[in-house]
This record gives structure tokens, sequence and C-alpha cells, in this order.
């Protein structure tokens, strides 16, 4: 075989690579944004081929894809892997990588370096951080240092032990004012985008006027200008319940169970391998061979081909 080139590139290019502008357009003209998270190359070239805008690489990876029960133990090492993956598989979208809890709070030196690493080493176009207050000036610092930042707030995964669980947020007046506030200085701070996760549709609904920047909600009802699932939910790729926000737009696990059993009672039948699946020899060289071994053992009559003729 030659070098041969990625199945993505042998595909003519049907639109333009998604920037932060071509984000900001969307949103002034109507069209709903499509985000959702990919974690290797196979998610990626399919989320790339199904064209949606924003690819995000959510520390959600410590749950879907390393079966821990929360993103806090989730590192940038193991998130700038995962970016490199995804960003080989796509061609056109946006890709966002989340900040890991630990990565950006303590300081404006921790958050900038942090966020460097996915650039560099990912080829990420933004990365995304969790919570208002004081992480406004770590998103200002960041975009400071040219790269974008995408805002996350209402339910923020990374503190959910402060936030007294993975509950929905912004359900009290106060709660709804202060995310209210928290969006408006992230905004204000340069953040190319904002996160709305589980707070309920009416405060999204009258938070949506008064941002400017695309705002990209999961659990934050209709009116955003964009929604993200993560792709093991909206794939039904794990078993167990999901969250309220949760669409499943296929129940893939059930389907991959059913494969791995197949090919399980295939091997154990003696049905897998068939002949379309090994190799042959020319008889005279398996002949050849045979000899060969029958001279090093002083007597003939093998056969090790392991196939019947
Ligand atoms: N597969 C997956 N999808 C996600 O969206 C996701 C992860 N994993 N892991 C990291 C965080 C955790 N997230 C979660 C997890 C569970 C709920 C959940 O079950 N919430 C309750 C809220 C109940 C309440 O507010 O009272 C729900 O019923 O929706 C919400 C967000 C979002 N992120
Ligand atoms: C659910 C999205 C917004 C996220 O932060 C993640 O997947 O980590
Ligand atoms: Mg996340």
């Amino acid at each position: 075989m030659s070098a041969s080139p990625r199945v993505i590139d042998q595909q003519a290019p049907s639109r333009a690579p998604v920037t932060v502008t071509s984000l900001l357009e969307k949103k002034h003209h109507g069209e709903k944004i499509v985000m959702v998270t990919a974690y290797d190359y196979p998610s990626a070239t399919v989320v790339e081929a199904a064209g949606v805008d924003m690819v995000l690489v959510g520390d959600s990876a410590a749950t879907t894809v390393l079966g821990l029960d929360s993103t806090v133990p989730a590192t940038v090492d193991e998130l700038v892997m995962l970016s490199r993956a995804v960003r080989r598989g796509l061609r056109t979208a946006f890709l966002v990588s989340d900040l890991p809890f630990g990565s950006y709070e303590a300081s404006d030196l921790e958050a900038v370096k942090s966020a460097q690493r996915f650039v560099k080493e990912a080829g990420a176009q933004a990365v995304k951080l969790e919570g208002g207050g004081v992480m406004v000036d770590r998103a200002r610092a960041i975009v400071a240092a040219g790269i974008p930042v995408v805002g996350h707030l209402g339910l923020t995964p990374q503190t959910a032990t402060a936030l007294g669980g993975l509950r929905a947020q912004g359900k009290s007046a106060a709660q709804a004012t202060r995310m209210v506030a928290d969006a408006l200085a992230l905004q204000e701070a340069g953040c190319c985008a904002l996160v709305l996760e589980a707070i309920p549709a009416a405060v999204a609904d009258e938070l949506m006027p008064l941002l400017e920047i695309p705002v990209i909600g999961i659990g934050a009802g209709a009116s955003t200008d964009g929604q993200v699932l993560v792709w093991h939910d909206l794939l039904g790729l794990l078993e167990g319940r999901t969250a309220k926000f949760v669409k499943q737009y296929a129940h893939l696990h059930g389907q991959m169970v059913e494969a791995v059993r197949g090919y399980a009672t295939e091997v154990r039948q003696g049905e897998f391998p068939a002949r379309e699946h090994t190799y042959a020899i020319a008889p005279e060289e398996l002949q050849a061979f045979q000899s060969s071994l029958a001279q090093l053992h002083g007597h003939g009559d093998h056969d090790i081909s392991g196939y019947p003729a």
C-alpha cells in the first residue's frame, strides 16, 4: 500500500472552516449552532462528516471515556491527548477543549499556561472554563494572551460538590440574577461564546436578549443560539440513566453488544475466520517450506498450515 491519505482528506471540501466570526454571523442570521463533544479520531470524523459547527473535547471524557464518576480527576495531559486525536479528524469544525478542574483557577498565569498547551500541542481553537466571579479574570487573562475562551455557567460539573450535586441551577431569583451578572461579565471579558448548562428555560429566555456572543445551551431550553450534547449521550453508547436534558438519537450500546456477541459466537463455533479472512501461500512455497521443516526435524508429513486444503 502507498502512503494513503486519511479518509476525510479524500472528500471534497464542502464548506469553509468555522471561525469565531462565522459563529457570530450564524447568531446574527438566527441560524442555530450545533456543538457536540468528541474524544478521539473516529468520533471526530463522524461529527465532521455530519457537519456540526463546533466540537468540544469535554472534560466529560473523565466519565464517558475513562469511567470515572466525576470530571474532577481529568488532567491537562489526558485532555490534550484526546484533543490531538480529535484535531486529526476535523477539517472545518471549530475545536474547543475544556480546561480541566485544577488547571486554571489558582492564577491568571496558570490559566494562560494551561490554555497555551491546548493551542500549541493540540491545535485547539478555543478553551472553555467553568464559572463566573473570579473565573472571569481567568477568562480575561487567556483572551489577553490571544486565545479565544468559551464561558460555562449554570450547572458547572467541576464544582458540583459546592453546588450540592449535579443539580439544575438558577432556580432561585438570587441565583438567576447572579448568573446574568456572570454572563455579562464573561462577555465583557472577551469570551467568544458561552455555554449554559441545566438552567430553567425561562431564565435562559430572559438572558438571551442581553448577550451579543453566541450562547450554546445544554438543558437550557430552546432559545439559546445553539445546543451541545455529549457524544455518548446522543448515541446511546453507555448503559444507565441520563440527565433530563439528553435526547438519545440512537441506542448504539445494544447494537455494539450484539455485534461483539456475534463475533464471540462465530469464534466459538469455528465460523470465524472463514477462508476469505485468511492468507494464502503458493503451493510450491508451502511444499518447499514443509520439506525444509522435514529436514530440520528429520521426518516429514507435517502440515502446519493450520487450514485444511
Ligand atoms: N454522559 C455525560 N453527559 C453529560 O452531560 C455530562 C457527563 N457525562 N459527565 C460530566 C457532566 C455531568 N453532567 C451531568 C450529569 C448528570 C446530571 C443529572 O442527572 N441531573 C439531574 C438534575 C436533577 C435536579 O436538578 O434536581 C437530571 O435529572 O437531569 C446533569 C449533568 C453533565 N456532564
Ligand atoms: C457538557 C459539555 C458542555 C461539557 O462541558 C463537557 O462535555 O465536558
Ligand atoms: Mg465540561
